[in-house]
């Protein structure tokens, strides 16, 4: 399912950025992606993601995304394989999307930008005791990104539409339950996969960034659902909660490296 080649040697990063990034960050997400210069790496591994769907306990507005959130405190949903260690236990996941369609995701792909991005957030559960020492940990987090495609209506992602409504509001929670996160990921495993941080504060550089190379397809009206929400609490100006991805950040002494399943 590889239909983007990619070269076997990768150039010097670039060195400048115009753009802002944490004092003395070496290696800030989100990035752009350029396939011709990402490194083939027959040693990774396909990905072994298996997610219980009796974990999922709650969808979270935090002001910045909708987090959905699960159950870490067994060991059902995780990921392993790939460019990974260890296991990492499923945390949450949440979206990043534009106002209008021509912009939205984190990464991009040879400056393509996707109109949404999905963040599967997994902590490395073997070598640290909670979620929030391993933010602050090397090889603490493990997220997998997958981008959004507008197209055919994904019928798996409605259960989640209906209910955000619900947490409309910054810091309102619902009770969501018995949802599989699997039905996001593509049937192409193909991956690139790299060192970086988290994309919001505390912007840490804690993350092996696991970007899945083909898109999943959803439909308008679950786009427009997602730009109903709100940043701002109940009572407050309403402001959509739109845009909220982070700018590309500089390659530095990086190399993306990629499958070729
Ligand atoms: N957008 S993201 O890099 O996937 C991400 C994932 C987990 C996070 O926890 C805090 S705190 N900020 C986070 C950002
Ligand atoms: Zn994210």
């Amino acid at each position: 399912c590889n239909l983007l080649a990619c070269s076997q040697t990768a150039k010097p990063a670039n060195q400048q950025s115009w753009q802002t990034q944490i004092q003395g960050g070496s290696r800030q997400s989100p990035i752009d992606i350029r396939s011709s210069e990402s490194v083939h790496d027959p040693q990774l591994t396909p990905l072994s993601i298996s997610y219980d769907p009796s974990d999922c306990l709650q969808i979270w507005n935090n002001g910045d995304s909708f987090l959905v959130e699960f159950d870490d405190s067994k060991d059902n949903s995780v990921v392993s394989g790939g460019p990974l260690e260890n296991h990492y236990k499923l945390k949450q996941f949440h979206f990043h999307w534009g106002a209008e369609n021509n912009r939205g995701s984190e990464h991009t792909i040879n400056s393509l930008v996707y109109p949404a991005e999905l963040h599967l957030v997994h902590w490395n559960a073997e070598k640290f005791r909670t979620f929030d020492e391993a933010i602050f940990s090397e090889n603490g987090l493990a997220v997998i990104g997958v981008f959004l495609k507008l197209g055919r209506k994904h019928d798996g992602l409605q259960k989640l539409v209906n209910a955000l409504p619900a947490v409309k509001y910054k810091d309102s929670t619902v009770e969501f339950s018995n949802f599989n996160p699997s039905c996001m990921i593509p049937s192409c495993l193909d991956y690139w996969t790299y060192p970086g941080s988290l994309t919001t504060p505390p912007q840490t550089e804690s993350v092996t960034w696991v970007i899945m190379k083909k898109p999943i397809e959803f439909g308008d009206d679950q786009l427009s659902a997602f730009r109903s929400l709100l940043f701002t609490p109940f009572g407050e100006k309403l402001e959509n909660m739109v845009d909220n991805f982070r700018q590309q950040q500089p390659l530095m002494n990086r190399v993306v490296r990629a499958t070729i399943l």
